[in-house]
């Protein structure tokens, strides 16, 4: 669908030079540059590459447009799919077309609410194991988040006990492969050095080691008649609608490897943000802990007030960040031209703090989120993207975060570090650290097992 009224115009922003020159800027300081450039072109800029266009946005009506309304014309990028797809397989999130349409058909049913709801007990369990080793004193909590979400994608796949020398393996193999992948797309001037070097074969090896760990697991149960009740079932169970067929061995490797890989650090940031904004909103925190402290799993779940601070921590630093699409054909936005081939950069960090829509944008205020309230932020918060794309695993996370939330805040109390995390937007917008001061409640030490 085109939206026009008539003549069309190019899109403000830079020339050829300005625009080499903004792009080496960016490198560095992504959002500030970012920032300043939606500020002087009121929220959509143009960046002309030579060879590359960009377009980038926080305009919530662009976002939807290049999302939902024309998403036809749009297609992720070939740096998401071709060069991820190269180190994290073809899965879910590294695919286009009509590839992509019928994994997410075969897929989508075993995210579906009911099947999630059947995976709370086990999300509980790893939550009350993870909180019975919790450090209390001055604690960096991001990687405990990280090892936190990496559990719950693992346990919910595979409800049995993953050897803890492959859990360890497949943890490794896939951050290892992450950094490297981050790295690389950072730095493509220094790619022939990669190569040359052996630094891109040996995390291509890496890769292939993770995806060696997935195969044994998927093989342990296919040899047993027995049931879990996991993700992994889900899997193994889905059968294509045209030709009543399961997945290939080969294909629920690279499914399972994205889920690992899209389910993991995204939550983890998430968490990771949304202790640090608790332990800075002291109200907040003791607002939360008392709505939330008698709830039963099932009650935590589908809590407004839990999926309140999750929300409004997603806005403050949403784990997506930003998004890229490519438009397949020439297409018009209010009277502005975005030709074929152009890269449109949906950047969800601004939209979400724009002072045309958010009031005192920058003030953690999870009240936004709860009852009428809600609605006016649907246009204009995109923490799970939006459209068939939508991410597929929205309510599987919600439901992680908001049992973890509930338990932690129950049996610790937590207070500002001395030090502030700083922001790194990579793939994914991570904290550097996360410095706490955790206490543990004295009434319940321990978590029941
Ligand atoms: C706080 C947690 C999470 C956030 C913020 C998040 C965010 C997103 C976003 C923004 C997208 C769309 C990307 C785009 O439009 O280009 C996406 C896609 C995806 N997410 Fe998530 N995600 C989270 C958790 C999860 C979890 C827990 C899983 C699985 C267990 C998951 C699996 C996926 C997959 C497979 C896709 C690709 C879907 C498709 O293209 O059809 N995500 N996620």
């Amino acid at each position: 669908m085109r939206q026009t009224t008539g003549t069309t115009a190019p899109l403000p922003g830079y020339g050829f030079l300005r625009s080499l020159v903004r792009t080496y800027k960016s490198a560095r300081k992504p959002i500030q540059t970012m920032q300043e450039s939606m500020r002087r072109f009121d929220g959509t800029y143009f960046v002309n590459l030579g060879m590359m266009r960009v377009v980038a946005t926080q305009d919530p009506g662009l976002i939807e447009h290049v999302l939902k309304n024309n998403h036809r014309n749009y297609q992720k990028s070939s740096i998401q799919t071709d060069y991820l797809g190269r180190f994290l397989g073809k899965g879910l999130l590294t695919v286009n077309g009509d590839y992509w349409l019928r994994q997410r058909r075969l897929i989508q049913p075993g995210f579906h609410m009911d099947k999630i709801q059947a995976l709370y007990t086990i999300m509980q369990n790893t939550v009350n194991r993870f909180l019975a080793g919790f450090p209390t004193g001055t604690v960096n909590v991001y990687p405990l988040m990280h090892r936190l979400a990496f559990d719950m994608v693992i346990d919910t796949l595979f409800n049995v006990d993953v050897p803890a020398d492959k859990r360890k393996q497949l943890g490794s193999f896939i951050s290892e492969v992450q950094e490297f992948v981050i790295k690389d797309v950072r730095q493509p001037y220094n790619r022939w050095w990669f190569r040359l070097s052996g630094e891109m074969n040996a995390n291509l090896r890496k890769a292939e080691g993770a995806r060696e760990v997935i195969r044994f697991l998927i093989r342990q149960r296919t040899g047993q008649n027995t049931k879990h009740n996991d993700l992994l079932d889900m899997l193994l169970d889905a059968r294509y609608e045209d030709t009543g067929e399961p997945m290939a061995e080969s294909q629920v490797v690279d499914e399972i490897l994205i889920l690992l890989i899209a389910g993991h650090e995204t939550t983890a940031n998430a968490l990771a943000w949304a202790l640090y904004l608790l332990a800075n909103n002291r109200e907040e925190l003791i607002a939360l802990r008392e709505a939330t402290a008698t709830l039963t799993l099932n009650e935590a779940v589908m809590h407004p007030a839990l999926s309140a601070v999750v929300k409004e921590s997603m806005r403050l630093y949403p784990p997506a960040w930003i998004s890229d699409r490519v438009a397949l054909e020439d297409d018009v936005y209010n009277n502005y031209r975005i030709r074929k081939g152009t890269v449109v950069v949906s950047f969800y960090y601004g939209l979400h703090r724009d002072p045309k829509h958010w009031r005192e944008p920058l003030a953690f205020q999870p009240a936004r989120f709860l009852g009428e309230g809600e609605k006016n932020t649907r246009k204009i918060f995109y923490p799970f993207g939006a459209g068939p794309r939508l991410c597929i695993g929205n309510n599987f996370a919600m439901a992680e975060m908001s049992i973890f939330l509930q338990a932690f805040l129950k049996h610790f109390d937590i207070h500002p570090g001395s030090t502030q995390p700083v922001v790194r937007p990579l793939v994914t917008l991570r904290p550097d650290r996360v410095e706490l001061q955790v206490d543990a409640r004295l009434s319940n030490r321990h978590p029941p097992a």
